[in-house]
């Protein structure tokens, strides 16, 4: 059944026309990575899902309730968690603070901790520090841990192996695996061998638009068309 579906949207930073008449499907279950170079339009597509940068024509309907139109705290309630490239977080507070606070119901913060933490056992280790002092690595963690215990339906993820050392982008890639089981994912990812190892379609972005999409499975990191489309 489809979860997300993205019609036909145009969306503007003041005059600039940045999306120009998007399409994207997302079903339960599944997780869709969105490729593209720099600036085609990945984020702002994310943003206009949540309603930051509001698409000005198309639809957007979430288990059928049309999104475009409401605040994104609306979004947020109807159950879209975001994780943006700059995973943002209460760096002051510890990391249990930080997963108590993205929990909206109060009664379920232990079954929240147990869930983050046995996904993430380095963060029960680290449970007491601040989550500013965390590794780059710790902090995608302890970001998607929020997105997965603040009871959501689907997790927008922008770049999560974003200046991560190889070695830490690999356990951020588990982590998000693990989470895929769990809820639907958009995931917008350059590394392309970890975007197809995680996804099971993909769409390609190019100029504001949908140039193509298919199965992960019918592809791989050397696909002639997808370097084509990736590279600079
Ligand atoms: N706040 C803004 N005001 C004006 N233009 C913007 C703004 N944010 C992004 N843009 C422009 O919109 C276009 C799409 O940017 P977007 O961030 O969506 O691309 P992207 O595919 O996510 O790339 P990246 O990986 O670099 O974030 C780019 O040309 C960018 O310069």
């Amino acid at each position: 059944m489809t979860l997300l579906d993205v019609s036909d949207i145009h969306t503007y930073y003041g005059e600039s026309h940045i999306l120009e008449g998007v399409s994207l499907e997302i079903d339960e279950g599944e997780v869709v990575a969105l490729l593209g170079r720099n600036g085609v339009g990945k984020t702002t597509t994310m943003r206009s899902i949540l309603q930051l940068t509001p698409p000005v024509e198309g639809t957007i309907t979430f288990d059928g309730e049309e999104l475009v139109g409401k605040d994104t705290y609306e979004v947020a309630e109807a159950g879209i968690g975001w994780i943006p490239e700059e995973r943002r977080m209460f760096t002051r507070l510890s990391v249990e603070e930080n997963i108590r606070a993205a929990v909206p119901d109060s009664q379920r913060v232990p079954e929240a901790l147990e869930t983050a933490y046995e996904t993430f056992p380095i963060l029960k280790e680290r449970s007491d520090q601040r989550a500013g002092d965390l590794s780059g690595g710790q902090q995608q963690m302890l970001a998607i841990a929020r997105g997965l215990v603040g009871d959501n339906d689907l997790l927008l993820v922008d770049e999560p192996s974003e200046g991560l050392a190889p070695q830490i982008v690999t356990d951020v890639g588990r982590a998000l695996m693990d989470a895929a089981e769990e809820i639907p994912i958009l995931l917008v990812e350059q590394k392309l061998g970890l975007a197809l190892d995680l996804a099971d379609r993909f769409y390609v972005m190019d100029h504001g638009q949908i140039i193509d999409e298919g199965e992960t499975s019918a592809v791989s990191t050397d696909d002639e068309r997808l370097r084509r489309y990736l590279s600079a």
